[in-house]
């Protein structure tokens, strides 16, 4: 493919501004259509898209992927809200299409969707650093500190390193993180698959996050801040860029990055 031409759906949120931006400035690539709530998704409005970038909502996410792939596109995602269910429907769609490609006289690649709950490098590498270290620790807790419009807690990112942590710990045979509380639970964050996460709003904040991994007498503590939302484009043009030869679903950007 010479050329990947690129849709980006939510084109007018704060993430698709950025996107279509970074799009248009980056060489091999082609903005050919920028679509945002109440668009229709086809191969008419997706304007012969190879690859279709979705920073929407959550509760609208999936559908759009289901869309897009409808219409012959790779899919980037990087929208929150994701759950085994809703992946393992993508993976069987994928699974559906790809197949009777194959069975088909088009020898194009299979389609692909990347859903990447965090496209920034800092966020990447503090995830993948967290998942080594987890095994050797008693306790793990996640504090993740947002933009106070972000609609979703906990983010997408804490879900996603909660979930890294916990198969960590349960692969090294650990037990529950020690924890005495009786009363106040509330105060004490969610539990996702295990992990205490804990989700801060504060006006000023765009996107960061702590790993706290603690033992008797010793701490390590992995942070990693997005101050401006330039930090995701590189990661988003890579996982563009990568899509289109990785068919199936891929679930973070550390497996493009060889990280995993
Ligand atoms: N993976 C990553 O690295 C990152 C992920 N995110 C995630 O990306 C998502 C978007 O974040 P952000 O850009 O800050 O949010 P915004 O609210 O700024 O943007 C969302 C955009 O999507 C539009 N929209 C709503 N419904 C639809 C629809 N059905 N079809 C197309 N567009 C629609 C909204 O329109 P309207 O405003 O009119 O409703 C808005 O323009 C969030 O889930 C966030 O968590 C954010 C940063 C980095
Ligand atoms: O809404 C945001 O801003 C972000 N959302 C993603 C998440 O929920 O993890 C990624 C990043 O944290 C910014």
């Amino acid at each position: 493919m010479t050329e990947i031409k690129v849709a980006v759906l939510g084109a007018a949120g704060r993430m698709g501004t950025q996107t279509c931006a970074a799009v248009e400035a980056a060489g091999g690539l082609s903005l050919v259509a920028r679509l945002d709530k109440d668009d229709v998704i086809d191969a008419g409005s997706l304007a012969g898209a190879d690859v279709v970038v979705d920073f929407t909502i959550p509760a609208t996410t999936e559908a759009n992927v289901h869309a897009a792939l409808d219409a012959g596109a790779h899919v980037v995602v990087g929208t929150t809200g994701w759950d085994d269910a809703s992946r393992g429907r993508v993976a069987e769609h994928l699974e559906r299409l790809n197949a009777a490609r194959a069975g088909g006289s088009d020898q194009t690649p299979g389609l692909g969707v990347l859903i990447a709950p965090n496209f920034g490098l800092s966020a990447v590498l503090a995830m993948t650093f967290a998942a080594k270290a987890a095994r050797y620790f008693e306790s793990a807790e996640v504090i993740e500190l947002h933009h106070p419009d972000k609609v979703d807690a906990p983010s997408g990112t804490a879900r996603h390193t909660a979930a890294a942590i916990s198969a960590a710990r349960a692969e090294a045979g650990l037990a529950p993180s020690p924890d005495a509380t009786e009363t106040g639970w509330e105060a004490r964050g969610a539990d996702v698959d295990g992990v205490r996460v804990h989700a801060v709003r504060l006006r000023g904040l765009v996107a960061h996050e702590e790993i706290l991994l603690g033992n008797p007498g010793e701490q390590l503590v992995i942070r990693q801040d997005s101050f401006d939302r330039s930090s995701f484009m590189p990661g988003v043009l890579v996982a563009v860029r990568a899509v289109v030869s990785r068919p199936g679903l891929t679930v973070g950007l550390e497996h493009v990055l060889d990280l995993a």
